[in-house]
């Protein structure tokens, strides 16, 4: 079994963590992020997914199953946010990343998709296309990417959507590509309906891993639900 088929069969039907804590929140350092994946390995997630190299790094070591690496950044002059760069896709790959995700929409950005496919590839890393449209899979599909996720539908203009995007996962999923749904699952039977709607795989992040964010969801339900004494 070559080395790429063995990481896609060790993510399939498993749920995958994304451990990226609220960004400079008091979560968001490498020793809390590595114990964070640990904590969802030990709860039965079959993969993990880690923004920025030094978290990376310090994760790796400890987990026996497949990582997927990224870099995030705010740049001025492209609306892309995720692993834009190829010195990025270098530094993940020496971190010991096995996959590297890429933002795959078709809008403005520093290096094309077909260099930062390369890039991948070149070091020895599935290539992950975290994708917002039927277009951007279909493109970054024909580039050779190996797992196609939904990861950015919603996220790319207008309103973010309360559900995930079950439709695309479909989509994806009859095109025959190994599809990583991601994105707004928040519920295990979200999660369900994902795997039935065809996904390969899927990812959970911030109702896991930002516990700020789920803390003030508990917080206003108690506050706006305030008897009076
Ligand atoms: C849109 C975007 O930048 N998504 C990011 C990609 O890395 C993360 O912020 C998400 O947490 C991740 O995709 C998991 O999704 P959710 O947190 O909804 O379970």
């Amino acid at each position: 079994m070559s080395n790429k088929e063995k990481i896609l069969s060790q993510l399939k039907n498993k749920l995958v963590v994304s451990v990226q804590p609220v960004d400079h929140g008091v979560l968001d350092n490498p020793e809390i992020v590595s114990l964070l994946s640990q904590a969802a390995v030990n709860g039965g997630a079959g993969g993990i997914r880690i923004e920025g190299v030094k978290k990376l790094e310090c994760s790796r070591p400890h987990l026996k199953v497949p990582v997927i690496g990224i870099v995030k950044y705010d740049l001025d002059d492209s609306p892309v946010r995720i692993t834009p760069f190829l010195e990025d896709v270098e530094n993940l790959a020496k971190a010991g990343a096995d996959i590297i995700a890429f933002d795959g929409t078709d809008r403005k950005r520093p290096v094309s998709r077909e260099e930062l496919v390369k890039a991948i590839h070149s070091h020895g890393c599935l290539a992950m296309a975290d994708c917002s449209s039927p277009e951007d899979g279909d493109y970054c599909a024909s580039l050779g990417c190996e797992i196609i996720g939904t990861t950015l539908s919603g996220y790319t203009g207008g309103p973010i959507p309360e559900q995930a995007d079950f439709a695309l996962i479909e989509y994806f999923a009859n095109k025959g590509y190994f599809v990583m749904g991601e994105g707004r699952l928040n519920t295990p039977d979200d999660v369900k309906k994902a795997i039935y709607s065809g996904a390969s795989c899927v990812t959970v992040g911030t109702v896991l891993t930002r516990l700020e964010v789920m803390t003030e969801k508990f917080a206003n339900a108690v506050a706006t639900s305030k008897k009076e004494l």
